[in-house]
């Protein structure tokens, strides 16, 4: 080697920002320093001065790993690389975890001669190792589900509760967006804020309805909140949120037993009430034109005392299902009393409502009920007047229904 390669290689091990240690083969006492870096000088606390011609088991103390100094010294005995990490000690005591990759050199007639030892102190890395994996065993005892995601929303954290409610398991969650959970449930606005929300650095909360892996759909309280890197940027979004899908469904349940007949499933008469008066009121503000159409099945009690009151329900249930099938979705179909239906047609003329009760007079007359047969429905239809009560407005469809009924039945009468 030439003068100039020798000070430039000199130059480098100087200016190594790892340690660098050369030590002599003399393994008998274990190896005496020759050279030591600044960057080892810093990382253990000695001078150079201190450090030559002495071995670096003044490094080593109680918490050094035994078997590891008994791997390095086995391969440096067999003039092998050793590549390894322990804790060592500083000149002033405090521990510190270091990697060494150990070099054997050897002179032309292959008699060891050195061993060049590079060091790098790790114990940040090992220290922040141990608390993330700390944190990420904190995050899975936790009992709420919990995901971390990246700016790009894919998923890079989810903690075993979130597994246990939505059904899959962490692995295929990974790398995927949260998208994988949309029920359809929530429409355009409700992303549109989540969204506004999380990109001014806004915490988000709402309860989602989310889908399980096996399709099913679960209720679930949820808070995002954007998290920032050192320098401000937003990084990742945590969501922790509460599985409150027993809640939800029980509050479900008794929305609809408050709100549903139970026979037919159609509105009842109490919920019913509440939404003519709500029709009365738009039709009042807006002036369009509101049609009351009262439907009775005719000679019901005959079809009971034949046939017997199970039979008498399933015509019930069968003649709801033709009536929500026959009109509009905007249109509210109630079970006023035991026979008896009210249709409410909101901004809906005349002549379209007698089309509406001719069509499902017709489809009822058309159906067979097995045992039973056909049966026939009477309708009195009333148009709400200017000013009109919502009594005065059913007081009138239903005197037209009487007519009907006192015409023959299976037709409709005009208030
Ligand atoms: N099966 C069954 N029958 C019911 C239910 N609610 C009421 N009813 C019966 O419906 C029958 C209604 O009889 P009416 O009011 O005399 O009327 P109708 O026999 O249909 O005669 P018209 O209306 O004049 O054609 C009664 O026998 C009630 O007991 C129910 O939920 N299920």
């Amino acid at each position: 080697m030439s003068t100039c390669e020798s000070r430039l290689f000199q130059a480098a091990v100087m200016q190594s920002w790892n340690a660098i240690v050369i030590t002599d083969a003399d393994l008998t006492v274990g190896g005496r320093v020759e050279i030591a870096n600044p960057a080892f000088c810093a990382m253990t606390g000695y001078t150079l001065e201190e450090l030559k011609g002495q071995t670096l088991k003044r490094l080593q103390g109680p918490e050094t790993d035994r078997a590891v100094i008994d791997e390095l010294r086995i391969c440096l005995q067999e003039g092998r690389f050793f590549e390894g990490t322990a804790i060592n000690y500083r000149k002033d005591g405090t521990p510190y975890t270091v990697h060494w990759s150990i070099t054997p050199v050897r002179d032309d007639e292959g008699k060891l001669t050195h061993f060049v030892s590079i060091q790098q102190d790790i114990s940040e890395h090992v220290r922040a190792d141990r608390e993330n994996r700390l944190l990420a065993r904190a995050l899975d005892a936790a009992s709420d589900p919990i995901i971390i995601t990246d700016t790009a929303k894919r998923i890079i954290f989810a903690n075993l509760a979130f597994a246990n409610v939505t059904g899959y398991a962490v692995n295929e969650v990974i790398g995927m967006t949260p998208a994988l959970f949309r029920s359809g449930e929530h429409d355009e606005k409700f992303y549109a804020e989540l969204h506004t929300s999380l990109a001014s650095g806004n915490d988000f909360r709402a309860t989602f309805t989310n889908r399980r892996r096996d399709g099913s759909l679960y209720h679930a309280e949820q808070s995002i909140s954007p998290i920032c890197d050192d320098a401000g940027r937003i990084s990742h979004y945590v969501s922790v949120s509460k599985d409150i899908s027993e809640r939800v469904d029980i509050e479900h349940a008794l929305r609809q037993a408050a709100t549903e007949d139970t026979l037919t499933g159609l509105h009842n008469r109490r919920h019913g009430e509440q939404l003519l008066k709500e029709a009365q009121r738009r039709a009042q503000v807006q002036g369009t034109p509101l049609a009351l159409l009262v439907c009775d099945i005719d000679h019901f009690k005959q079809i009971n005392d034949r046939f017997g009151h199970p039979a008498g329900d399933r015509v019930l249930r069968d003649i709801a299902h033709i009536l929500r099938h026959s009109v509009r979705s905007r249109d509210k179909v109630m079970r006023w009393g035991g026979e008896e239906f009210l249709i409410l047609l909101e901004d809906c003329p005349q002549a379209a409502a007698v089309e509406l009760a001719e069509r499902i007079r017709l489809r009822v007359a058309a159906h067979r009920d097995a045992q039973v047969g056909a049966c026939t429905v009477s309708f009195g239809l009333a148009l709400r007047k200017p000013g009109e009560t919502t009594d005065a407005l059913f007081a009138r469809a239903d005197a037209a229904l009487y007519e009907a009924k006192r015409n023959g039945r299976n037709r409709l009468s005009l208030a």
